[in-house]
């Protein structure tokens, strides 16, 4: 089993730590906790030590005197991950200076895995030039991996930078972390991802639409994201909020997903088409509504561009262009097929059939072959786990 080890600071977002700790547990990882003394203010060890099913550590554990080893050194070795959430300044400055005055920094001096830290804070103390020094200062080791705080509603009612990252969002990062070790393989790559369903509209209120959610991409993006990759994605209709770091463009046709795709083009080193493109739009458009009595009784289509094909044929030698094939039944003679007709580097062979995978589920299954026909069976996993196993056979594409 995984082991992660979360350690709590003395702010306000720590209630948020709750269900990053349950989401955790629930999906199979071990979890331990440790309390500074601010946090027990806002939270109590209970709580944690309850929903992880295991010990949550203060600093009334660590000076015990029945600890048959030092605590800081036991927990240190038993963490794959270590997660500090909410970062305070205290802790920051603290973590800049190797400090270590309670359990939870003493942990991190007597650990070697990676940390992964998500601050929270009033704005004017995240941006005090002292504390914006301190995070330059931390981030430049690499050991230390960040979640970027977001702009909005602070406790003190202010609206501004500080706010800590969702749960959802740190509790992906810290998967993401189980699985790479750490890796940052993708630092200095630019990754361009697209996303989600396309719309081409009849009218203002009916389209041709397809069921794509836009989860495999999110997970692509979180991926590269957080293998220390530049991650653009062009998203069609999805609804899930966009990770922090990620340059999202938001596009709702075929055309607009085509432009937006061809004018990021230039600066990416791998191209992800993971969209449920239209293949066809209504040949006609109202601009306003048609009444129900005067719609056509047939709709007459048209094919809309061959995205990926002008892609393919657009991009530079070492720019790696990997498509998807969502298919039913043989997903393997089709999307070879896909594969050498629009010429591209490597092509994701998706079941949508098969329960648990394509369209909305968490989970995916598929086949990755790549353009010399090598066939590398990627079995039911999280679409996350999917995500890092494309990435890394796509970094390897020659
Ligand atoms: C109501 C309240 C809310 C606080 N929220 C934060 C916060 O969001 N971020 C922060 O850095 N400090 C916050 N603090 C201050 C920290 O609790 C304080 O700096 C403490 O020394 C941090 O200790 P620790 O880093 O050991 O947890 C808050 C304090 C109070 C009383
Ligand atoms: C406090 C909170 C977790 C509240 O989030 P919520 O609006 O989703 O309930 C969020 O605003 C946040 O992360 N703020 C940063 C820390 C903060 O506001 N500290 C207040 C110091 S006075
Ligand atoms: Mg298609």
């Amino acid at each position: 089993m995984k082991r992660v080890l979360i350690g709590v600071g003395g702010g306000i977002a720590a209630y948020k730590i709750c269900e990053v700790v349950s989401t955790l547990f629930k999906s199979g990882v071990e979890v331990r906790t440790i309390l500074t003394n601010s946090a027990q203010h806002f939270i109590t060890p209970l709580t944690f030590s309850t929903l992880s099913r295991q010990s949550a550590y203060t600093d009334e554990n660590f000076w015990l005197k029945s600890n048959s080893r030092p605590l800081h050194i036991e927990l240190g070795e038993w963490a794959d991950i270590f997660l500090i959430a909410p970062l305070t300044a205290n802790t920051l400055a603290k973590l800049a200076y190797g400090m270590a005055d309670n359990l939870l920094l003493n942990t991190v001096l007597a650990s070697t895995c990676p940390i992964l830290l998500a601050p929270a804070m009033n704005t004017d103390m995240w941006e005090q030039e002292t504390v914006q020094l301190n995070w330059q200062k931390v981030l430049d080791f690499n050991r230390f991996h960040s979640l970027d705080t977001a702009s909005g509603l602070l406790a003190c009612d202010r609206v501004g930078a500080g706010r800590m990252a969702e749960p959802e969002e740190i509790v992906s990062h810290v998967q993401s972390l189980l699985i790479t070790g750490g890796k940052r393989d993708f630092s200095g790559k630019k990754v361009l991802i697209s996303a989600g369903g396309t719309r081409e509209y009849l009218d203002p209120v009916r389209f041709i639409g397809n069921p794509a959610t836009g989860k495999m991409g999110l997970a692509l993006a979180s991926a590269a994201l957080h293998r220390g990759a530049d991650v653009t994605l062009v998203r069609g209709a999805a609804s899930w909020d966009i990770p922090l770091g990620v340059k999202c463009i938001t596009v709702d046709t075929a055309e607009e997903m085509r432009s937006q795709m061809l004018e990021c083009l230039r600066t990416a080193d791998l191209i992800i088409m993971s969209a449920a493109v239209a293949d066809v739009k209504p040949r006609e458009y109202s601009s306003q509504k048609l009444p129900k009595k005067s719609l056509p009784e047939a709709l007459a289509l048209e094919n809309v561009g061959d995205i990926i094909a002008e892609l393919a044929s657009s991009k530079r030698e070492n720019q790696k262009l990997i498509g998807f094939a969502a298919q039913t039944g043989d997903i393997v003679t089709p999307a070879k097929e896909k594969l050498q007709r629009k010429n591209l580097d490597a092509i994701v062979a998706n079941p949508i059939d098969e329960v648990g995978s394509g369209f909305g589920s968490d989970t995916n299954k598929a086949i990755y072959i790549d353009r010399k026909g090598k066939e590398v069976e990627i079995p039911m996993c999280s679409k996350l786990e999917m995500a890092h196993r494309i990435l890394e056979l796509g970094v390897r594409i020659s």
